[in-house]
């Protein structure tokens, strides 16, 4: 036998003496494309065909030919076997890495979820459907087509009629009954071959762009419409034409009728190159700082897996560590993922790396349609080395040759989904993702979560001692760009404001600082924890307070403007009436509004310094698609002097010319029923004030509350991340909460209130058993802090393990789940509300 034979057999033995596999899998559990079917499906893999979980398959169902994922081999299914129906054809092999689906399951292992769920979670939808089945005639046939049956030989008639040979299958579906039999005749003896449509080019998106050409003097216009007019030149003569219909508060059909008359013109524009307009010049890399040259050099050490924290203080310049670290491994033809808390929200990230990195980078949000997500996605599959730049869900996007993760913001509780289950935290994921692709994972904070921050000490701790995957390693930006000072932070106590006869909601200093603004021509942000006008309204004659129908909460007072009707809103289901004039208790007109939202702040600023011009920031006015951009573009310009906005202004927001940073009323912060509340306050607040002083003019920060003494309040003030984290953790320690402990939260929901608590008690006491097993206390079954949503009733159980619990698999639950119950499991909760 020839030698190299010889060592061929060798191989092949060796393989099957080491794999417990089976070399050729009989089973393979699939994914099919049909709305209705839920779960995965098992199939019989014919022995003459090589199936590999990733490949797309052709697979009978029911009575028709479906496409479908493979994604496991099963080795013994719990089926009788002789039902199990044969995979018809392989289309297309290699669509994804069997890594992915590898990647899939432990996320539903570990987040307690069924598998098919977590697919959802991954996939853009409608990804099946839209990868096209086509069939081609194959250059050289045989035997000679004599030999074939009739309905053969017609479908390969069809097929001659198109001049490239080309259909795709539906066509020829329709063109023939039971072409799926001449199909698998032409198949076997060769004649042609089935294969799934490359990806169509993704047409540039086009955005349609309001011009003005005329100037608005004509008397025949409208009032209405010269204001219309006379606001889009105010806005320099040009506006998307979304962004134009929220600012000119005017609709489409005007706008095309103002276009009739020839005052401006309405066209399409590429959204890419217009919207990066303000980036449009190639940006080089900068001269980094020391500190950042350090950082930089540590992370182009790193070749394979390891964590990296990089603690750079707010403005200390992360985001060109992150664009100098990833270009290396560009060049060697590797990618990069990058992941924001909020995409609308990072628009300078974004426009930074599209300058530096071009055409190459890429967005994947959840505010693409389905069909830009399916698109980007098969881009990716095409292997050519890019930055995905996107939120949590872009953990799941299928780049291969990965050569690094960042995570910007790690520390922010967008990054873990509270619902719909998988209950997955991005950070927990993207370290699973990092390891199996063997690449760094880089996590990026001015405020690092109290988890990593642990595991950084503790990595200290035992240098040496630990296998290097396991390390973190800890990368510092201690100063700001040009050793900038911090802002100093003044802490006003709002009760001492109140001895002293002040009744607004703002304090003297903050009243002083605002109304400074406009004569030194810096801009301020004041940041408010509530959108809305007021939190509640009650009567002041019987202290009846308005709720939700559906819900157990107050429903928030909304007044866009002073003109404006005001109305009630629940910020939970989202419940809409108007506002009434009487009491529906007592009929008495006197009913009052309490608490202060944004728009409150926004009109209370009108009254109080009537010149000031002011721009609203949250999730009221950002509604549309761009509107982010566009709000913060038009302050950056300076049209405003002040943005007054929510949590949304927490991140990412690098304006030079913003000297004060104001947190209205820090309290609405402090009080939250989780754990981490206090955590959470710092980090934010820390951001906020993050804010001020990015320029050459000092910054100014000023924090209200009613309680100064607060310890989250304290640290902010002095930016102690280090005294403050210690603390914290102390009190964690003693509790036994993460980072010392695990948790997990069942939520139990139904809109039968006693269906609900049976089903939570028995619940509780199935777990009983579990916890008895692995050293772990049971807190519940609880109503929910707000027991009723959108018309449901909850309630939950916690479990708080030690870190060393193994914990059994809890889905087993889900089999006593009550018909209309239904049961969510939250593995490291951070919502316990
Ligand atoms: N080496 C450098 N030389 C000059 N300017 C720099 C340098 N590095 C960064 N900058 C600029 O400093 C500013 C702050 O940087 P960046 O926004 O990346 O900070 P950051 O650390 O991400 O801050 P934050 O966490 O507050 O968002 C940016 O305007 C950036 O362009
Ligand atoms: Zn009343
Ligand atoms: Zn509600």
């Amino acid at each position: 036998m020839n030698p190299l034979r010889l060592e061929y057999w060798a191989q092949i033995l060796n393989c099957m003496a080491a794999k417990s596999k089976p070399l050729s899998p009989e089973w393979i559990e699939v994914l099919v494309d049909c709305p209705g079917a839920q779960g995965l499906y098992t199939y019989r893999i014919p022995p003459a065909l090589a199936v590999t979980p990733g490949d797309i398959l052709s697979v009978p169902f029911n009575s028709q030919q479906l496409g479908a994922i493979a994604v496991r081999y099963l080795t013994q299914p719990d089926l009788n076997l002789d039902l199990i129906k044969p995979v018809e054809a392989v289309i297309s092999t290699g669509f994804f890495s069997s890594s992915y689906w590898q990647l899939l399951d432990r996320i539903a292992e570990y987040y307690q979820t069924p598998l098919m769920q977590v697919i959802r979670t991954a996939l853009p939808p409608g990804l099946l459907a839209r990868s096209q089945r086509r069939i081609r005639l194959k250059p050289a046939p045989s035997p000679p087509a004599t030999l074939l049956s009739a309905s053969a030989q017609s479908l390969l008639a069809h097929l001659h009629q198109s001049t490239t040979g080309d259909y795709t299958w539906q066509y020829l579906q329709r063109q023939q009954r039971g072409a799926h039999r001449a199909l698998q005749e032409l198949l076997r003896h060769g004649w042609v071959e089935s294969y799934l449509a490359p990806p169509q080019t993704a047409q540039p998106q086009k955005r349609q762009v309001v011009t003005l050409t005329a100037k608005p003097a004509d008397e025949s216009l409208s009032q209405r419409q010269q204001e219309i007019l006379t606001g889009l030149q105010r806005q320099g003569g040009e506006l998307w034409l979304s962004d134009a219909l929220q600012l000119l508060q005017t609709t489409s059909a005007t706008l095309k009728r103002l276009a009739a008359k020839g005052y401006l013109s309405l066209e399409a524009r590429e959204v890419l190159r217009v919207g990066s307009h303000s980036t449009a010049a190639a940006d080089q890399p900068k001269t980094l700082t020391a500190a950042q040259t350090q950082a930089l050099a540590q992370l182009n050490q790193l070749e394979q897996y390891v964590t990296a924290l990089l603690h750079g203080v707010t403005g200390s310049g992360k985001t060109e560590v992150y664009l100098q670290a990833i270009a290396p491994r560009l060049n060697c033809r590797q990618s990069a993922l990058v992941l924001v808390p909020e995409i609308g929200l990072t628009s300078q990230l974004t426009d930074r790396f599209r300058s530096r990195f071009g055409e190459r980078v890429c967005l994947y949000h959840s505010g693409l349609s389905d069909g830009e997500r399916y698109d980007t996605w098969r881009q990716m599959l095409s292997g050519e080395p890019q930055v995905v730049i996107g939120t949590r869900s872009a953990i799941f996007v299928p780049l291969s040759n990965l050569g690094l993760i960042v995570l910007d913001e790690e520390h922010d509780s967008s990054f873990k989904q509270d619902q719909p289950a998988p209950c997955y935290h991005t950070r927990t994921v993207a370290r699973w993702r990092a390891q199996q692709a063997n690449c760094p994972l880089v996590l990026g904070s001015a405020t690092p979560a109290l988890e990593t921050w642990v595991e950084v000490q503790s990595s200290r701790d035992s240098q040496g001692q630990r296998d290097e995957a396991a390390q973190t390693v800890y990368l510092s930006l201690p100063s700001r760009i040009h050793n900038r000072p911090h802002p100093p932070i003044q802490i006003i106590d709002m009760r001492q404001e109140l001895q002293a006869g002040n009744r607004s909601i703002f304090s003297r200093s903050l009243e002083e600082a605002i109304a400074a603004l406009p004569a030194t021509g810096g801009q301020g942000i004041l940041f408010i924890h509530r959108r809305g006008h007021s939190s509640f309204v009650s009567c002041r004659s019987c202290g009846y307070v308005m709720e939700c129908p559906n819900c157990d909460v107050s429903l928030s007072y909304h007044q866009p403007h002073d003109q404006a009707e005001p109305y009630l809103r629940c910020h939970y289901c989202n419940h809409y009436q108007s506002h009434p004039s009487r009491c529906p208790e007592c009929a008495s007109p006197y009913l009052k509004n309490f608490g202060s939202g944004t728009q409150r702040v926004v009109s209370e600023i009108a009254k109080q310094f009537p010149t000031l011009r002011c721009l609203r920031f949250d999730s009221d006015t950002t509604r549309r698609k761009g509107s982010h951009r566009a709000l913060l573009t038009r302050f950056a310009q300076g049209e405003a002097d002040l943005l007054v906005g929510t949590q949304m202004l927490t991140k990412g927001i690098d304006l030079p010319q913003v000297t004060l940073v104001g947190i209205v009323a820090a309290d609405g912060l402090l009080y939250m029923p989780d754990y981490w509340a206090s955590e959470r306050a710092f980090q934010m607040m820390t951001q906020v004030a993050g804010r001020a002083g990015r320029g050459e003019r000092a910054g100014q920060v000023i924090v209200q509350t009613y309680t100064p003494e607060h310890p989250a309040v304290q640290a902010v003030q002095q930016q102690d991340y280090a005294a403050f984290t210690e603390a914290e953790l102390q009190d964690r320690q003693a509790l036994g909460y993460p980072p010392y402990g695990r948790l997990i939260l069942l939520r139990v929901t139904s809109p039968d209130p006693i269906a609900v608590k049976q089903a939570a008690e028995d619940f509780a006491s199935k777990l009983e058993a579990i916890a008895a097993a692995s050293d772990c206390d049971i807190l519940g079954p609880a109503p929910a802090p707000i027991l009723r949503v959108a018309r449901r009733y909850r309630w939950q159980i916690l479990l708080k393990l030690p870190l060393s619990a193994l914990i059994s698999d809890l889905s087993c639950l889900r089999q006593h789940c009550p018909d209309r119950v239904s049961l969510t499991i939250d593995v490291d909760p951070l919502n316990l509300s």
